[in-house]
C-alpha cells in the first residue's frame, strides 16, 4: 500500500488507448448505426431525453431523421457534445455485448493502472465519452475487464475538459486538493485547464498517435512522457 495521498485521473483516447481506435473502430460502428438506432429506440425516455435536447438546438420541432443525420455529421467533426456522447455509448454497448470489437487499451496502461491500484492510488477516469460508455470500453478492454480499478468516472456533464471549472469541480467531487491529482492526457488545452485548477499534469504523447513529437513550446510546461512508463504518481 501507498503512503501516498495523491490520485491519477486519466483521459482515455489518446491517453490509455489509441486514437485511431476510436475514429477508425467506435465512431464509424456509431455512424452506420445511428439512423436505425433512433428509428427503433428513440420512443424510450432514456433515449428521447438527448434527442430531444438535440432537436431543441437546432430550433425544435426536427424529425428524428434529420437528427441522426445531423449527429452523424457531429461525428464526422468528432464534436464532444454530451447527447451524442451519450447515444453513442448506447450504440457502442451492442458491439461490446455482440463482440464486434474491444476496447483497445496500451499495453503500458493498462499495467501502469493494475499497479497503482495495487499500490492503493485512487484512480478516477474523465472522458469526452459518456460515463456508460467509459465503463463498456474498460469493461471490454484488450487486457480484458479493468472497471475495477477505478474508483470513478466522470464526462462532460461535469462540464467541458478544457473549462478548468471542471477540474475544480471533480477535486470538491473526491474531496481531495487539487494539486494531489495528476491529470493524464494528450491534449495540451485540457491540461492548461486542469493546471489552471492547480491539478498536477503529465502530457501523453505517443508516437502511434502523433507520430511528430511535441516539443517543449507546444507541451507548455507540462511534463511529456512517450507512454505510461515512468510516470510515479506518488511523488
Ligand atoms: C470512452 S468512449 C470513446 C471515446 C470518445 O467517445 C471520446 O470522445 C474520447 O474523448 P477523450 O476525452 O477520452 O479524449
Ligand atoms: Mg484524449
Amino acid at each position: 500500500m501507498t503512503t501516498s495521498n495523491r490520485v491519477v485521473l486519466t483521459d482515455i483516447e489518446g491517453t490509455t488507448s489509441s486514437i485511431s481506435f476510436v475514429k477508425d473502430v467506435l465512431f464509424p460502428f456509431a455512424r452506420r448505426a445511428l439512423p436505425a438506432f433512433v428509428k427503433v429506440r428513440g420512443h424510450e425516455p432514456a433515449v428521447r431525453k438527448w434527442l430531444d435536447m438535440v432537436a431543441t438546438e437546432l430550433g425544435g420541432m426536427c424529425q428524428d431523421a434529420m437528427i441522426a443525420e445531423v449527429m452523424q455529421g457531429w461525428i464526422d467533426e468528432d464534436r464532444k457534445h454530451t447527447a451524442l456522447k451519450a447515444l453513442q455509448g448506447m450504440i457502442w454497448a451492442d458491439g461490446y455485448r455482440n463482440g464486434d470489437f474491444t476496447a483497445h487499451i496500451y499495453p503500458d496502461a493498462a499495467q501502469a493502472l493494475q499497479r497503482w491500484h495495487a499500490e492503493g492510488i485512487p484512480l478516477y477516469v474523465y472522458s469526452s465519452g459518456s460515463v456508460p460508455a467509459q465503463r463498456l470500453f474498460f469493461g471490454h478492454s484488450d487486457a480484458g475487464d479493468l472497471t475495477g480499478l477505478f474508483s470513478g468516472w466522470f464526462d462532460t456533464e461535469i462540464g467541458g475538459k478544457r473549462d478548468f471549472r471542471s477540474y475544480d469541480r471533480i477535486a470538491s467531487e473526491l474531496d481531495v486538493p487539487a494539486a494531489h491529482v495528476l491529470f493524464l492526457s494528450d491534449v495540451v488545452a485540457e491540461l492548461d485547464a486542469a493546471r489552471e485548477a492547480g491539478m498536477d499534469t503529465v502530457l501523453i504523447d505517443r508516437r502511434e498517435d502523433y507520430p511528430e513529437a511535441r516539443d517543449a513550446d507546444a507541451a507548455n510546461g507540462h511534463r511529456r512522457l512517450e507512454s505510461f512508463e515512468g510516470i510515479d504518481p506518488a511523488v
